[in-house]
């Protein structure tokens, strides 16, 4: 223990600008190939010393489960056993980014505690050591402690920092109703059946492309790359994603995706004024709940405040 009374840490939701799947592997899960994005909608997490470990939730995710369901007391959890340590912790976690929105709050939830945690108790593990325990969690908890862009290999979770020029703008279509991550892989491999998967040549290509267009600091160009594999399961199980998908092209969007598993979609602006003319058609548009604007790329998991001893 440190004596610290209280750790706020904000981590990042993020977009995928690119994601590539092939086949299930023996585990169930799917090779990838993603560029991740980092955006401003944060998660926060502030860690107080507790007896045991529990947590409650504010923002969108007030109706969640706060036992071991939750992402985040299941990181508690982990490092607590890893780092031998004997005392608890309260987390109070307020979420800006979409419940099952494919925008990875559960795991930003995750990584915000690790390091939350980590402060709070000085366990001294190191950030490599957070990384591997944040790839037990689940395949987004790694890219949520890096944050910035990234490319994610494996099962997502290898992470490697990719250079990025300049500031994105992006406008978000959030549903209230989200979609399973699992449902939409399944989707995704009863419409692929054994077609072609990530390790097809022109997947790295694509990989490359968008690295590339991240050094350009020119979103036209980077509108060019988005594509996301899982596009095609997530408006199968919610069709009403394309109306999302052909009202942001109406709206003047330079390029519009669906985030990861979904049904968030991502709509990608000149700058700042279009996002916010874009936001507006969007929301006369009436396809989505909610239209936020953010941009990217922004840091991973870290420390806001440390609350002193005493
Ligand atoms: C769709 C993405 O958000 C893209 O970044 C991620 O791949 C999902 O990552 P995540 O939600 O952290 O995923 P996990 O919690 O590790 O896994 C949930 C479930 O998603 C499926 N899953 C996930 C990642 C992956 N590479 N292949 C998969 O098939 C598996 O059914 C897995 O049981
Ligand atoms: N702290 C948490 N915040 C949100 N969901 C959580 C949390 N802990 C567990 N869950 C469960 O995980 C499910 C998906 O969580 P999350 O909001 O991270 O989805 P997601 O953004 O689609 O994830 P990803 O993009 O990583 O697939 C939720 O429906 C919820 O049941």
């Amino acid at each position: 223990m440190t004596g610290l009374r209280a750790v706020h840490v904000r981590a990042p939701g993020k977009i995928n600008l690119t994601l590539r799947a092939g086949l299930p592997r023996e585990d169930g899960y799917h090779p990838l190939e993603t560029v991740f994005q980092a955006v401003s909608l944060y998660e926060d997490v502030i860690a107080r010393p507790a007896e045991d470990i529990s947590a409650e939730l504010h923002g969108r995710g007030a109706d969640l489960a706060t036992g071991r369901e939750n992402l985040a007391v299941r990181a508690a959890e982990l490092l607590r056993e890893t780092a031998g340590e004997d005392s608890g912790v309260h987390l109070s976690i307020t979420k800006q980014v979409p419940v099952a929105g494919g925008m990875a709050g559960g795991s930003a939830d995750a990584a915000a505690t690790l390091i939350a945690c980590d402060q709070l108790w000085g366990t001294g593990l190191g950030r490599e050591e957070l990384a591997e325990l944040a790839a037990e969690l689940g395949a987004d908890v790694p890219f949520a402690l890096t944050g910035m862009s990234a490319m994610g290999t494996g099962r997502g979770d290898l992470i490697s920092p990719v250079m990025s020029r300049g500031q994105y703008h992006w406008v978000l279509a959030i549903q209230d109703e989200g979609l399973s991550t699992p449902e939409v892989f399944a989707e995704f491999d009863a419409l692929t059946g054994d077609g072609p998967g990530a390790d097809d040549e022109d997947d790295a290509r694509h990989g490359g492309e968008v690295v590339s267009a991240l050094l350009s600091a020119d979103p036209l160009v980077l509108a060019r790359t988005l594509h996301n594999d899982l596009e095609q399961a997530a408006v199968s199980l919610r069709p009403g994603l394309a109306d999302v998908l052909a009202a942001a092209d109406r709206a003047g969007a330079l390029a519009a995706v669906v985030s990861g598993s979904g049904p968030t979609v991502a709509a990608l602006a000149l700058d700042a004024p279009h996002a916010s003319s874009v936001a507006d058609v969007l929301r006369g548009a009436e396809v989505a709940d909610e239209i936020q604007v953010a941009t990217g790329p922004v840091p991973g998991a870290r420390v806001i405040e440390h609350v002193g001893r005493g």
